[in-house]
């Protein structure tokens, strides 16, 4: 259900209903809180012939749980407050209040408990928020989407909140380095995806970099031009319905991959590419004035030119099989573990072992380990491996991605695959139909190695720019924490075959 729409009629819980301000009955089903208010309502008009009814005014109304901010009993007042829908895409906060008398107040506190626990599940109440706000991320409007749309559902919802602007590159690393980690529950990037992947490197880097990785949730709100977390966890990019997701937001592990480089060991959380997909992305600085549109024409362009991306391919590969992938990813959705008991177990490991584990497979400098499968290179066309299932808006380019399955889902396509194939995928990646596709080589990996050909071009992690030269992959296995809505899955359509 999504943070706008209340659900229809639920069934009552046990003492679900209580009476306030004589005449106003205040109902918890399992989703939804029902209110009829009679207050106000007028007598049915007789009409003229006494048959005839005038319209009643409107007495009820539902409220979704998951929109509910807030309720306590403030001396003599019954307050609740809740994220209201304000427009298509957005909720602003809405409060009800209602006078409590001393008498009634025995029975109105154990329904407040129970709503408020109903409204949270095992989601952390009042969680305290570092903030931090780029203020050049995506069109420079960070500040005001979050002063606007996000900070009056916070505070609503009693989080505590610290926030911070960034003033330089590279500042969230610094910030997140030195953060304290008893004093914050989770930091939240007001940002596109660039913010958050330097507060897991800040993390990462500390000498306890496993420890703090484990306990401090990232999450962010959607203030840059792709805002992949925010899809992937929140299934939206609106800034008011993020801020209740995150209020509600469960801790959730996320698979985090080293990525070596020469002599540098830097952390991706979202994504890794090269050929067509980097290279629209990062090579197309010559027609910002585009805006969103620069990345689908760069993209275009070279697709049209059937352009290619010579490289050496080695991949630690664990599935290939589309339908074993598929069923792979229908039994971890479907599992019935804790997980909340397996993040306490994760974290308490973390404490015990502090510092970010060791590379497995070494770096990109030492000898390739000898299983890993050889993938043909000469004419690449688009190598994009992904942690997290949605790239942007309408782009579930890893419908298999799971946060913490302990794998990359690794796509190739070879560039002299037809222009009406590699122009039927484009299309499919909006329909759902993308991952099915015979040219579309689909792998489920824990680490891959690529060695580009040509002196120049572009490589992308998590979106931003790194040397063009070798680079090695290694899947972490739940190493970083984030928010999520489900706690277990991405907010994807999972795969289709
Ligand atoms: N005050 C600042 N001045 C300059 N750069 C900054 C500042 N604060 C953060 N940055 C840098 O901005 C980069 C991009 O951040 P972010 O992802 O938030 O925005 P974006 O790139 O506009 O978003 P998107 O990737 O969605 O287009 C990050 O690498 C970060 O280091």
């Amino acid at each position: 259900m999504s943070a706008t729409s209340p659900a229809p009629d639920q069934p009552l819980l046990r003492d679900a209903a209580v009476i306030v301000d004589t005449s106003v009955s205040l109902t918890l089903g399992t989703d939804s809180l029902l209110v009829v208010d009679e207050r106000f309502a007028r007598k049915p008009d007789r009409g003229c012939c006494g048959l005839c009814k005038s319209k009643e005014p409107e007495t009820k109304h539902a409220i979704a749980l998951l929109n509910v901010l807030d309720a306590e009993l403030r001396s003599s007042t019954l307050v609740i407050t809740y994220a209201r829908p304000a427009g298509k895409n957005e909720v602003s906060v809405a409060t009800l209040a209602y006078p409590v008398s001393q008498k009634e107040s025995s029975t109105i506190e154990p329904w407040v408990r129970k709503l408020v626990e109903r409204a949270y599940g095992s989601a952390q109440r009042r969680k305290r928020l570092k903030v931090l706000v780029n203020p050049f991320g995506g069109t420079g409007t960070a500040s005001y989407l979050y002063e606007t749309y996000a900070a009056p559902i916070f505070a609503a919802a009693k989080c505590e909140m610290d926030v911070q602007a960034t003033t330089h590159r590279g500042h969230a690393i610094e910030i997140a380095e030195q953060l304290d980690l008893d004093a914050y529950d989770a930091v939240i990037c007001c940002s596109g995806d660039g913010l958050p992947y330097e507060v897991f490197n800040g993390l990462g880097k500390r000498a306890n970099g496993r420890e703090a990785l484990a306990r401090m949730a990232v999450a962010m709100l959607p203030c840059g031009s792709g805002n992949g977390m925010t899809w992937n966890c929140f299934g939206t990019d609106s800034v008011s319905i993020t801020a209740v997701e995150i209020v509600k937001g469960l801790r959730t592990p996320l698979d985090l991959v080293s990525i070596t480089q020469k002599d540098s060991r830097t952390l991706s959380f979202l994504s890794q590419s090269f050929g067509i997909v980097a290279d629209s992305d990062l090579g197309t600085d010559n027609i910002r004035w585009m805006g969103a549109q620069r990345f689908t024409f760069g993209f275009l362009i070279r697709l049209l030119q059937r352009t290619i991306y010579p490289c050496d391919l080695a991949i630690k590969v664990d599935m290939k099989d589309k339908m074993a992938i598929k069923e792979h990813y229908i039994s971890f959705k479907n599992r019935s573990d804790d997980p909340a008991s397996a993040d306490s177990d994760r974290t308490e490991a973390a404490k015990q072992s502090p510092g970010l584990p060791e590379l497995k497979y070494g770096t990109v400098m030492d000898k390739l380990p000898e299983d890993w499968e050889i993938i043909p290179g000469e004419t690449m066309g688009n190598f994009y491996a992904g942690n997290m299932a949605i790239m942007s808006k309408d782009t579930n380019f890893f419908p298999a991605a799971l946060p913490n399955d302990g794998y990359l889902d690794v796509v190739t396509i070879d560039g002299m695959v037809s222009r009406a194939s590699s122009l039927k995928m484009m299309n499919e990646l909006a329909t759902g139909g993308f991952f099915c596709m015979p040219d579309v080589n689909v792998r489920k990996a824990t680490a891959f190695r690529l060695v580009p050909h040509e002196k120049e071009g572009y490589i992308s992690i998590d979106g931003e720019q790194v040397p063009f030269e070798a680079f090695q992959a290694e899947v972490h296995h739940g190493l970083g924490t984030m928010l999520s809505k489900s706690g277990r899955v991405y907010e994807a359509e999972g795969p289709r075959v």
